[in-house]
């Protein structure tokens, strides 16, 4: 096995007091293992699967399959005709926490898209009349409009700006807005990836900076009542829990919302009701998720997209 790096070492020692937990975590990173790969059904299932499927954890939506290593869903003429999005296990345990939601939710905002995976479950969760998915880096644009037209997710629209600019354009409008946040990526070690320097302190310092800006603009336009998903797919608390209490400090109207089927992936180091997938879980890489709800009352505010430069509709 790799020698594991001493800010590997420290931030292993900070995520967990058990010592076996520590090597186990350790040695997801540096000795990574496969995880089972995993689909989103976009059209309805087939009632014979084209794949060998693993048995189903409690929590997964029927629209997901967990499939056994080895299968090569990408490749299946099936994908390319749209009948489902290749996505990895962590990412469906993230997105899994809107599963909770029981009322209506007209419009979904994705600030954070390409390549599109969040924005496919949401939309085939909840059914919204409007999926607006939004990607600030233009060279990422192409393969979440490609993904979106292939997988027919439609009611949707693609826009290309910075978190800024909907703070007063789209304020308290849109009744789910997803931050799928860009992070140090330490997860990407468990996938057998690179992520030059994703422990140091100055790469984590300057990512949790990015994220409270993003999702401090995101809190702004969620309408009252409305929903604030918060993700990561890496470790430090600096860019999880602590983002989060500092968006709770900072915008008040918003509570946690307990995610039942999560509990047993309760995060150890709050008492907020925040949720962590590890890699020596067995499931995949890792994520961090957490469900806001804004307790305001009122109307949500319409908004007009006439007003965004649309780079794609559907
Ligand atoms: C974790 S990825 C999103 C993955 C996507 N949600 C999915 O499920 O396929 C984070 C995204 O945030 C984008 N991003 C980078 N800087 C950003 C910023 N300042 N504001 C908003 N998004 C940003 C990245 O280009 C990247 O596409």
């Amino acid at each position: 096995m790799e020698k594991p790096s001493n800010l590997l070492l420290k931030v292993a020692h900070r995520l967990f007091d058990d010592t076996d937990e520590q090597a186990k975590f350790i040695a997801a990173l540096v000795n990574p293992q496969p995880f089972a790969p995993c689909i989103i059904w976009c059209q309805d299932k087939l009632e014979v699967s084209p794949f060998a499927v693993e048995t189903p954890t409690l929590w997964q939506p029927e629209f997901v399959d967990r499939l056994s290593l080895g299968e090569k869903p990408g490749q299946h003429p099936l994908h390319q005709q749209g009948y489902f999005y290749c996505l990895d296990f962590s990412s469906v345990f993230a997105a899994s926490v809107l599963l909770t939601i029981n009322q209506p939710v007209p419009l979904v905002f994705d600030m954070c898209a390409a390549p599109g995976g969040k924005s496919v479950f949401a939309w085939k969760a909840l059914k919204p009349d409007l999926l607006i998915s939004n990607e600030v880096i233009g060279k990422r644009l192409g393969m979440l409009i490609s993904n979106l037209k292939r997988c027919h997710i439609q009611p949707s629209c693609v826009v290309n700006r910075d978190s800024s600019i909907f703070v007063e354009m789209f304020a308290e409008s849109s009744n789910l807005v997803l931050v799928d946040a860009p992070c140090t990526g330490q997860s990407l070690l468990a996938k057998g990836e690179k992520a030059p320097g994703c422990f140091h302190h100055t790469a984590i310092n300057k990512s949790a900076n990015r994220q409270k800006r993003i999702i401090a603009n995101s809190a702004q336009i969620v309408a009252p009542q409305g929903y604030l998903v918060y993700m990561t797919c890496t470790y430090s608390p600096e860019e999880n829990e602590q983002v989060c209490e500092w968006l709770l400090a900072r915008f008040p109207q918003f509570q946690a919302v307990e995610v039942s089927h999560l509990s047993k992936y309760q995060s150890h180091l709050t008492s907020i009701p925040c949720y962590r997938m590890f890699p020596q879980d067995g499931l995949g890489a890792g994520a961090f998720t957490v469900l806001f709800k804004n307790m305001n009352e009122g109307d949500a505010k319409q908004i007009n997209l006439n007003n965004l430069a649309v780079i794609h509709q559907m």
